[in-house]
């Protein structure tokens, strides 16, 4: 199980039980690890995404999908504060995490992203040696403990260790799509975040890439929480426990807004939706 030691305030959390409530009103026993409680995202004065409440479940994948532009990526980086650099982005409701509203004053966003790590949707290694890569995160946390051994624990979860061993020095620029994309999740899990979000982690990658890190996955379920954003239906029905699908709706002064339709386990979601919306679109009427 991944460490969860490290406390995202200087105060002390307050223990508050995250509810379950879902948009299509399945509730899943077990305590969720992070909960959206009518959350709203903006940029400026548009509500990019609005009213969404459901429940992140510990150790499983959650996978968000629906057509482009229905805030997907704005929900998921909201679950790590990502949007915060963003002039004028803000998010209203409740992001709760162990009980803990991420958005409260005195959380720090360091270590938040720390906690709930981010897999983005083009590789993004640093210009720096494949072992720096890994190491970076570990360094400027101050993580005890041998760095070699903690490098190589990473690159091994990621899958990636033994085809890297024997080039740890070189440059993580010459590795392939694939192999970066491992990396990037290597350096992510370094750190022994507890979350790890993907946007997109396959969509610059090829089949086999994509086998890869969909195996990959799965197995890390076993010690992480994943939510992965994805384009891709089957990926999404292939990989996820749970399925959030979100739309975007116009309203009566034309505008769009992201919102959640139904969040469902996936077997269920994708074989016995709950909404109309959500049977068409994983039926390809619309989308
Ligand atoms: N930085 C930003 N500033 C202003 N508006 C933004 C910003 N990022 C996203 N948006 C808007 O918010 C809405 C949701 O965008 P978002 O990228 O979250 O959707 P998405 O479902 O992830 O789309 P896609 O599948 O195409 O990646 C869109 O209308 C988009 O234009």
């Amino acid at each position: 199980m991944a460490s969860n030691d490290t406390e995202l305030t200087t105060r002390p959390s307050v223990a508050v039980q995250a509810a379950g409530s879902t948009a299509s009103g399945s509730v899943p026993s077990t305590a969720p690890v992070m909960q959206l409680n009518d959350v709203s995202v903006f940029y400026g004065s548009y509500e990019a995404v609005r009213g969404t409440s459901m429940p992140i479940q510990q150790n499983q994948v959650t996978a968000m999908i629906g057509p482009s532009g229905c805030g997907k990526s704005t929900v998921l980086r909201a679950l790590n504060r990502m949007n915060d650099p963003i002039p004028g982005a803000r998010v209203g409701g409740e992001v709760l995490f162990h009980g803990q509203n991420l958005y409260a004053k005195e959380v720090d966003p360091i270590q938040v992203r720390r906690r709930i790590g981010m897999v983005f949707q083009k590789p993004n290694p640093f210009p720096k040696s494949i072992f720096d890569n890994v190491a970076y995160g570990l360094r400027i946390n101050d993580i005890k403990g041998r760095l070699d051994d903690h490098v190589e624990e990473a690159l091994t979860r990621a899958a990636l260790w033994d085809e890297v061993k024997d080039k740890l020095r070189k440059s993580a620029l010459a590795l392939s799509g694939g192999q970066q994309q491992r990396l990037c999740i290597a350096r992510t899990i370094a750190v022994k975040p507890e979350v790890i979000l993907m946007d997109e982690p396959c969509s610059a990658l090829d089949p086999i890439a994509t086998a890869k890190i969909e195996d990959l996955m799965f197995e890390l379920a076993s010690d992480y929480t994943i939510v992965i954003v994805t384009h891709n239906m089957q990926q999404a029905a292939r990989v996820s426990h749970y399925t959030a699908f979100f739309t975007a709706e116009v309203d009566d002064k034309q505008v769009r807004h992201g919102r959640l339709v139904e969040f469902s386990q996936t077997g269920k979601l994708f074989t016995n939706p709950a909404d109309k919306r959500t049977e068409d679109y994983i039926t390809g009427r619309f989308g």
